[in-house]
C-alpha cells in the first residue's frame, strides 16, 4: 500500500492499519515538500535510516529492528524475495553516509552513520546500511512497516501523483452464474431487471482515489489567479504576428481589432448593468472568452454556429464537402470535367455514400451525353428517357474508373445494364489495341532509322523475342541521356503496329509520362503498397486486367532499379499464375512467357527502404532477385543528349564535359574537396565553368508568365528550407493568400483502442509532418506554382511531379494549369482540397 500524506506531521486523519487486518502492511509515506524540510537536519527530525540506541529508547529499537530492517539478502541469502540476478532490487545494503543529502534530482540520501550499531535478524548481522527509512513515532503508534520518504523537490513530486493514480495491485472479480430467469423480474420488453445489481452497479474507486477525494486534496492549483487587463489608447493595441505573415492576413484577423479593452467598451455601450462596474470588477459579472472572438468568424463573416464556421472552413468530415466541391465547380466546368472531378472524389476522397453522391449530381454531368445521344438519333427532337441519360453517365464514369484500376462495383456504384457495345467487357484490351496504326508506322519508321548501333543491337533481339514468343527478360543499362526512352518508343511502336499489346510502365509517375501509353507499374499491375517476398499483384483470374495480361506480348519497365525487387517478383508470380491458367507450361517461364524489358541506371535512385540499412537497400534491388539470372544484360553508353542537342544557347563542349563530370560523380571517381574536411559527407566541388550565372529578368516581373516559371526551379534537400522559400516567394506575389487545412484522423483499424485514440488529439496530428506530405496548413495564391505529390490521373498528365500554376482558388476546388510534361497548358479543375489537395506541395521557382 502506498499512501501520500500531504500535511504531515499534523495529519488529521486516523487510518487504523491494524483494524484493516494489515499489522505489517508496507506503507510508503511521501512527505510533501514544505518549509519544514529545508535542510538535512529538518529531514533527520522526521525520517531516519538508522538503528536507534537500545539503551536510550528500547521501544524505538524494538520497533525499528522488528519492522524496518531490510533483509538479510545478498551473499548467503540468494533466495530472499528481493533478489534478482544476484542483486537486491531495492539496492540494499546501502552505503554508509555521514549526513543526509539531497541530490540535484531531488532524491534524498539519508544519514546512515557507521557507528557500530547493529541487530541480528534471521541469523545475520544487520547494521545501518540495512535500515529502511522510517519515522519512529509512526512505527510505535501503528506497529506497521511504514516506509517514509521525503518528497522534497518538484522533480520528485511526480511520484506522489504516480502512486495515487496507479491503482491497486490486486482486484477481485466475480463471475456470476446465470440464475433462473423466473427468480428475476422481467420488464415489458422481456429484459431482466435486477434491481439490487443495478443499485450496486456503481463506479469503483480504489482506496487511494477515494481518500484523495474525501480529503479534497488538490491535484493542482494556482493561487491567486491573475488576469492581466489590457489597456491601450484607441487603435494602438499591440498586434502580435510572425514575420512570415503578410500584412493583409494579419489585418484580416478579428483579434487585431477586438481586444479585451475594446470589448469592455462595447459591453458598456450595450448593457446598462455593465456601466456600474469598474474594469477590474467586470469579470465578476462578465466572462471574457479570448478564443471565442474569432472562432466563428471565417474570412470576416461571423457564422451563427460553430458547425457553420467549421463548414465554411471545410472541416466537416462528411460528404458535404464533396457535394460543395461539385456544386462549386458546376458553375464553370463542363460536363466532361465534372465527371472527371466526380471520379477523382470517388477514388481519392472516401465519399461515404457514393450512390447518394451520384444521384445528387448526375444531371450536371450529363449535358454532353444528352447532346451526343440526340445527335445519333434519326429525329433529334424525340424525348430521351432520363433513365437512359442517367445510365449513360454512369457508364462513362465507369470508363474513367477503369483508368484508375477500379470499377463502378468496387466503388459501390450501381452498374448500368450493358449497352452491348464492342469490347464492352474488355475495355482495357480495346484501349491497348486502339492506337492509330498509320501514325505508328510513320513514327516507327523514323525512329528505327535514327537508332544508333547500340540501340539497334538491343532493339532487334527484343523484337525477335516478342515475335518468336521466347519470353526473354532484358535489362538495358544506360546513364541519363543515352537514349533509353528513345529505344522504348521504337520498340513499343514496332510491337503495337503489328496489332500486339505492349504495356509501358515506369516506377515513377513522372517517368511514365515520357512513355507512350505509359502508366506507373503499381497502377498497371496492381502491385500492393505493402510488399514482401510472398506478395502477389492484386489481379484476379477472369478479370479484365487478367485478360489484358494474357494478351500482352511485351512489357517495358523504365526506371526499374528504383523499384523493390519484391514488386518485380510479385509481378512474375502473378503473370505465371494468370498466363498459366490457359497454358500450364507458361507457369514455368519467367513472367508467364511475356517478354519483359527493364531499363534504368543502377547508379541512380535505388529502392527506398524505410529505416533500412545500406545492406537492406542493396538487397532489395533488382540485381539481387533470383530472376536476375534469367536477365540478358545490354548496355547503352553513347550520350545521345549531348550529341543531338541543337539548341543555340548551349555550348556543346560544356555539355559534354558536364555529362562526363556527372558520370564521374556517379562512379565515385571525384576526390572529396580538400576545402571541406567533413568526415560525414563526401563534398564535391562543382567546377566553376559548369555553373550557370544568372542574369535574366527578376521573378516579381515575370512570375505571371508560365514559360518563365517552367524553366526555373530551386531544389533544396530539406523540407523546412522549402517551406521558408515558399513563404518568401509567396510574399513576393501580389494578391491575397488562401489557406487550406488538411483533415487528419487516426486510422482506427491500426489496432488502437478508443483510449489510445484519445492520446492522439487532432492538434497533435496537425503538427506531424512527414516526407511527401505537406504541412497541415497550405497557403496558396493565384499564380503560385504547385507540384503534385501523388499520381492523381496519369492519362491527364496529373502525376507525382507534375507542376501546375494556380489559376483559381475556390473554397473546395482549385483550378490550375499544367506547366510540365506532355500535357502542358491543360486546365485541370479536379484537384479538391482535403485528401487530394494534401497531395499538393506548394513549390516555387525563381
Ligand atoms: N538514336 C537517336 N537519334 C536521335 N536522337 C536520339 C537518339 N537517341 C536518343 N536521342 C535523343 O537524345 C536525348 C536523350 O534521349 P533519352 O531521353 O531517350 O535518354 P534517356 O536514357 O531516356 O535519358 P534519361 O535517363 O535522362 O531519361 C533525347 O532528346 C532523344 O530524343
Amino acid at each position: 500500500v502506498l499512501w501520500p500524506i500531504c500535511k504531515f506531521p499534523q495529519a488529521s486523519y486516523t487510518v487504523e492499519f491494524q483494524k484493516c487486518g494489515l499489522p505489517h502492511a508496507h506503507i510508503l509515506l511521501w512527505l510533501q515538500s514544505s518549509a519544514r524540510f529545508k535542510t538535512p537536519a529538518d529531514i533527520d527530525r522526521v525520517v531516519s535510516a538508522e538503528i536507534p540506541n537500545k539503551e536510550l529508547d528500547p521501544s524505538a529499537y524494538e520497533a525499528v529492528t522488528s519492522m524496518m530492517m531490510h533483509g538479510p539478502c545478498g551473499i548467503g541469502f540468494p533466495r530472499a524475495p528481493c533478489m534478482e540476478k544476484s542483486q537486491c532490487d531495492k539496492h540494499f545494503p546501502k552505503k554508509f553516509c555521514d549526513r543526509t543529502k539531497i541530490d540535484e534530482r531531488g532524491y534524498p540520501t539519508y544519514r546512515r552513520r557507521n557507528d557500530g550499531a547493529f541487530c541480528v535478524k534471521n541469523g545475520a548481522v544487520l547494521d545501518n546500511r540495512h535500515v529502511v527509512p522510517h519515522n519512529v513515532d509512526l512505527l510505535i503508534k501503528y506497529h506497521a512497516h511504514i516506509n517514509v520518504e521525503i518528497c522534497n523537490q518538484s522533480k520528485a513530486i511526480k511520484y506522489l501523483f504516480k502512486y495515487i493514480n496507479k491503482g491497486p495491485d490486486r482486484a477481485r472479480a466475480v463471475i456470476e452464474p446465470d440464475r433462473d430467469r423466473a427468480e428475476r423480474g422481467v420488464d415489458a420488453n422481456g429484459c431482466v431487471v435486477n434491481e439490487i445489481k443495478a443499485y450496486l452497479d456503481c463506479r469503483y474507486l480504489c482506496a487511494y482515489e477515494s481518500c484523495w477525494r474525501l480529503f479534497s486534496f488538490d491535484i493542482h492549483f494556482r493561487h491567486p489567479a491573475i488576469l492581466r487587463f489590457l489597456v491601450h489608447l484607441r487603435d494602438q493595441q499591440n498586434v502580435y504576428f510572425k514575420t512570415s505573415q503578410s500584412a493583409e492576413a494579419i489585418l484580416a484577423r478579428p483579434d487585431v481589432r477586438r481586444t479585451m479593452f475594446t470589448e469592455w467598451m462595447a459591453a458598456n455601450a450595450k448593457y446598462e448593468s455593465a456601466r456600474t462596474l469598474l474594469y477590474a470588477d467586470f469579470p465578476r459579472e462578465f466572462v471574457w472568452h479570448p478564443d471565442r472572438k474569432e472562432i466563428r468568424t471565417v474570412k470576416g463573416v461571423l457564422h451563427p454556429t460553430f458547425q457553420a464556421a467549421c463548414e465554411a472552413h471545410g472541416l466537416l468530415g462528411d460528404d458535404k464537402e464533396w457535394h460543395a466541391a461539385m456544386d462549386e465547380s458546376s458553375y464553370a466546368a463542363s460536363a466532361y470535367e465534372l465527371r472527371e472531378l466526380f471520379t477523382l472524389l470517388i477514388v481519392f476522397c472516401q465519399v461515404s455514400h457514393p450512390t447518394n453522391f451520384f444521384e445528387q449530381h448526375w444531371a450536371m454531368m450529363s449535358d454532353d451525353v444528352e447532346y451526343n445521344l440526340r445527335g445519333a438519333m434519326p429525329d433529334p427532337n424525340l424525348p430521351i428517357p432520363s433513365n437512359e441519360i442517367h445510365n449513360r453517365v454512369l457508364s462513362l464514369i465507369g470508363d474513367i474508373l477503369l483508368c484508375y484500376g477500379t470499377s463502378l462495383a468496387d466503388k459501390n456504384l450501381h452498374v448500368p445494364p450493358s449497352t452491348g457495345g464492342i469490347f464492352e467487357d474488355d475495355k482495357l484490351i480495346f484501349e491497348e489495341l486502339s492506337y492509330n496504326c498509320d501514325e505508328l508506322e510513320s513514327e516507327h519508321a523514323g525512329l528505327v532509322y535514327a537508332l544508333n548501333p547500340q540501340q539497334r543491337s538491343i532493339y532487334e533481339p527484343i523484337l525477335a523475342s516478342v515475335e518468336g514468343g521466347a519470353g526473354q527478360m532484358f535489362f538495358v543499362h544506360g546513364h541519363g541521356g543515352t537514349g533509353k526512352t528513345f529505344l522504348w518508343k521504337t520498340v513499343l511502336a514496332a510491337v503495337r503496329l503489328r496489332g500486339s499489346i505492349a504495356l509501358a510502365v515506369a516506377s515513377s509517375g513522372i517517368a511514365s509520362l515520357l512513355l507512350p501509353g505509359g502508366r506507373t507499374a503499381h497502377s498497371r499491375f496492381k502491385i500492393p503498397l505493402n510488399i514482401d517476398r510472398w506478395s502477389t499483384c492484386e489481379i484476379r483470374r477472369g478479370t479484365q486486367v487478367a485478360r489484358l495480361m494474357q494478351q500482352t506480348k511485351l512489357i517495358v519497365w523504365d526506371e526499374a532499379p528504383m523499384m523493390n525487387r519484391h514488386c518485380i517478383e510479385a509481378l512474375d508470380r502473378s503473370l505465371r499464375d494468370i498466363c498459366g491458367a490457359s497454358q500450364p507450361a507458361l507457369m514455368q517461364l519467367p513472367f508467364g512467357g511475356i517478354t519483359v524489358v527493364f531499363g534504368g541506371d543502377l547508379r541512380q535512385i535505388l529502392p527506398v527502404i524505410s529505416g533500412g540499412s545500406r545492406g537492406d537497400i542493396v538487397d532489395s534491388t533488382i540485381c539481387n532477385s533470383p530472376l536476375w539470372s534469367h536477365c540478358r544484360n545490354m548496355h547503352l553508353t553513347v550520350n545521345m543528349r549531348v550529341l543531338t542537342s541543337n539548341s543555340d544557347n548551349l555550348d556543346h563542349g560544356c555539355l559534354a564535359s558536364f555529362a562526363r563530370w556527372l558520370i564521374n560523380v556517379g562512379d565515385g571517381n571525384l576526390p572529396a574537396s580538400p576545402d571541406y574536411d567533413d568526415p560525414e559527407g563526401d563534398w564535391i566541388e562543382i567546377p566553376t565553368d559548369l555553373l550557370i550565372k544568372y542574369s535574366g529578368p527578376r521573378f516579381i516581373d515575370c512570375y505571371a508568365e508560365p514559360s518563365y516559371l517552367r524553366q526555373r526551379a530551386i531544389i533544396t534537400p530539406f523540407n523546412n528550407v522549402v517551406d521558408q522559400i515558399n513563404e518568401c516567394m509567396l510574399d513576393l506575389m501580389l494578391g491575397p493568400p488562401s489557406d487550406y487545412f488538411s483533415h487528419d484522423s487516426v486510422s482506427v483499424p491500426s489496432g488502437l483502442t478508443s483510449g489510445q485514440l484519445s492520446s492522439y488529439p487532432i492538434e497533435f496530428l496537425n503538427t506531424i509532418t512527414s516526407p511527401g506530405v505537406p504541412a497541415h496548413r497550405l497557403r496558396l495564391k493565384v499564380g503560385a506554382v504547385v507540384m503534385l505529390l501523388r499520381n492523381v490521373n496519369q492519362m491527364s498528365g496529373l502525376c507525382n511531379g507534375t507542376r501546375l500554376i494556380i489559376n483559381v482558388l475556390g473554397v473546395n476546388v482549385i483550378q490550375a494549369e499544367i506547366i510540365s510534361g506532355d500535357h502542358i497548358s491543360r486546365f485541370t479543375r479536379n484537384i479538391v482540397y482535403n485528401e487530394v489537395l494534401s497531395c499538393i506541395s506548394s513549390y516555387f521557382e525563381l
